[in-house]
């Protein structure tokens, strides 16, 4: 596939013109070609093809402090790369690549079914609520306190081993309603590493480009902090997780998602109205 070229505004610094290269994950010189990559970004996928090129990818990203983003198989496989590497569980993976696993950081989603794929994704708009007002993709998308992604997957996080991953430092900063199913991942060490199980490519428009990927760009050509002192002027007002009294924590939802209209008339930069519908 040929390279592309894009201009790019950037909000805050101008234009910048980017210079996109596929790279098939396959492709044996793949980590010599990731060498001078600025950013990275690992779409999503199914099946298996490919995907140890991927986890190569989110290892070069993490290691070398490389912008990346990670959409739904790409965010498993960061979390993938991140328990092998990290927690030193050689063979965590997704039950998608190997059933037998003893170590399964992404599972089925226990409402699939296995037998019937037909229509039995977890489809659609979905609502992420952020667990934390400072991290990245919080403050990219302009402070809200959810957002309404479409979603296309059958795997997910396996919730019974996120602790283990949040000890040892990979965050999981956006949540659905329930607040177990993960939505966000980050490395808030690093310059810009975010993973997400939903596509923010398919509300995303050449004109209003989804805030996930503005962040990813502006980190690559070392924009970042300018784009987000740009948001800074948007109150935040994520609310902290809430301790109730009878021990158990919750995040409190916001049902307009605290909409602020920015000066570009997108309300939090976000396609959302807040209830569900989009535009
Ligand atoms: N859209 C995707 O990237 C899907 C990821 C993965 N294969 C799943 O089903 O969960």
């Amino acid at each position: 596939m040929l390279p592309s070229i894009g201009l790019l505004n950037l909000c805050s610094g101008g234009f910048v013109l980017a210079y996109f290269r596929f790279i098939f994950s396959i492709d044996p010189l793949n980590s010599f070609l990731m060498q001078g990559a600025d950013g990275i970004l690992v779409p999503g996928g199914f099946g298996d093809r490919g995907v140890q090129g991927k986890i190569l990818a989110a290892k070069h990203a993490r290691e070398k402090d490389v912008p990346f983003l990670g959409i739904c198989l790409g965010m498993q496989i960061a979390v993938i790369e991140f328990a092998r590497s990290v927690l030193g569980l050689q063979d965590a993976n997704s039950t998608e690549f190997d059933p037998e696993t003893k170590n399964p950081c992404v599972i089925f989603m226990p409402e699939g079914s296995k037998t019937h794929m037909g229509g039995t994704m977890r489809l659609g708009s979905r609502r992420t609520y952020f667990e934390f007002a400072d991290c990245k993709s919080a403050k990219l998308y302009g402070g809200v306190s959810f957002v309404d992604e479409r979603h296309r997957h059958r795997y997910e996080v396996n919730p019974n081993m996120t602790s283990q991953l949040e000890d040892a430092g990979l965050s999981f900063v956006g949540k659905d309603e329930t607040g177990h199913r993960m939505e966000i991942v980050e490395l808030p060490d690093h310059p810009y590493f975010i993973g997400v199980q939903f596509h923010p490519e398919f509300k995303s428009r050449p004109g209003k480009p989804s805030a996930l990927f503005l962040g990813l760009i502006a980190a690559a050509c070392g924009q970042l902090e300018a784009v987000l002192q740009h948001y800074d002027h948007v109150s935040l007002v994520v609310p902290k997780k809430i301790v109730m009294s009878n021990g158990q924590s919750t995040i409190k939802a916001h049902q307009n998602g605290n909409a602020t209209k920015l000066s570009n008339g997108l309300v939090n930069g976000v396609y959302s109205n807040g209830n569900g519908v989009h535009f």
